[in-house]
């Protein structure tokens, strides 16, 4: 592991939080952001404008039982191959109504995860990846939804190119008096440094990238760094699965735990406002109950109404 031998780093929000700097060796830190630039297949979002490019990457599950069919009149080469049930993948539901399809980890993007998760020592089966193309482009403050994140594990954000900076701020609710300042961090995310959010970090803080206006000749030099572009990879442990074709959902954040009771996927109407409730109430809430909000299940996987929040 890259960072095994450097000063420990200082812990951040809550204090399961921290910063790892020059996280990947040299040999792939130094092609890294020219390489994802290339191989990840960017999307502009389909339902708004999004400001800043995205990708989602993962594990696909081969949790089926694939036999090639035993119809011995058929050639060998031309006999079907039947799976059932076929494949699952993760599933990270959000506010924001459209996620871009899920592909398969691609070369530079599975190299970063197997860093990751040594460096962690958990696993993580899903990506996000996003590209701001310039300071103009941001990521408003949130708290990361966790009905479908196993619950205890640690979302990691890998930084390269341009250094941005990330601000955490206590959720509102943690003002005692509405005159109290809430607490802020800024968070400087250098090319080729790892941020690990802690799951009580997550609960009691919002984050985010704000936009940098300002000109290039009043930025420092790592701000400057690939054209003043950034590419951000966040990792996560996903507990809930889609089959293909969005059929079907199982798994911690679903009515059904389990594969063999998967249940169709419901698209819009009452439970979809109860789901965007509940993301709701895990950005304004610090002592988000887990249970309450997210602990009997949702199927839904598009709401009717497009909301921009992330
Ligand atoms: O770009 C980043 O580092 C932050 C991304 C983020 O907060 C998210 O995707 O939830
Ligand atoms: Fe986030």
């Amino acid at each position: 592991m890259s960072s095994s031998n450097k000063t420990p780093p200082t812990p951040v929000g809550e204090g399961d939080s921290f910063l790892v700097l020059d996280f990947l060796p040299p040999d792939l830190a130094d092609a890294v952001f020219e390489q994802l630039r290339g191989e990840v297949q960017w999307n502009l979002s389909a339902g708004g404008p999004v400001p800043r490019l995205v990708a989602v990457e993962g594990e696909i599950n081969p949790d089926g039982t694939c036999v090639s069919a035993r119809l011995s009149s058929i050639p060998a080469f031309h006999r079907p191959t039947l799976c059932t049930p076929p494949l699952s993948y993760p599933i990270y539901r959000h506010p924001a109504d459209e996620s871009p399809p899920l592909l398969p980890f691609s070369p530079t993007v599975a190299r970063i995860r197997r860093h990751v998760q040594d460096a962690l020592q958990q696993p993580v089966n899903h990506v996000l990846i996003q590209h701001y193309r310039s300071g103009a482009d941001y990521i408003s403050e949130h708290s990361d939804k966790t009905v479908d994140v196993v619950r205890g594990s640690r979302i990691v954000n890998v930084s390269v190119g341009a250094q941005r900076v990330m601000t955490l701020r206590t959720k509102k609710d943690a003002q005692r008096t509405p005159g109290d300042a809430r607490a802020v961090q800024r968070v400087l995310l250098p090319h080729n440094s790892m941020f690990v959010l802690g799951p009580a970090t997550n609960m009691r803080w919002l984050h985010g990238i704000r936009a940098d206006k300002r000109p290039q000749h009043e930025k420092a030099g790592a701000e400057c760094r690939a054209g003043g572009e950034r590419i951000s990879l966040t990792f996560r442990h996903i507990g809930t699965f889609l089959t293909p074709g969005e059929g079907y959902i199982y798994g911690q954040g679903a009515k059904s735990k389990t594969r063999d009771a998967a249940r169709p996927v419901v698209r819009g109407g009452p439970e979809a406002e109860e789901l965007l409730a509940a993301f709701g109430a895990e950005n304004h809430a610090s002592e988000f109950d887990w249970e309450v909000a997210y602990g009997e299940g949702s199927d839904v996987l598009h709401f009717s109404v497009f909301n921009s929040g992330d």
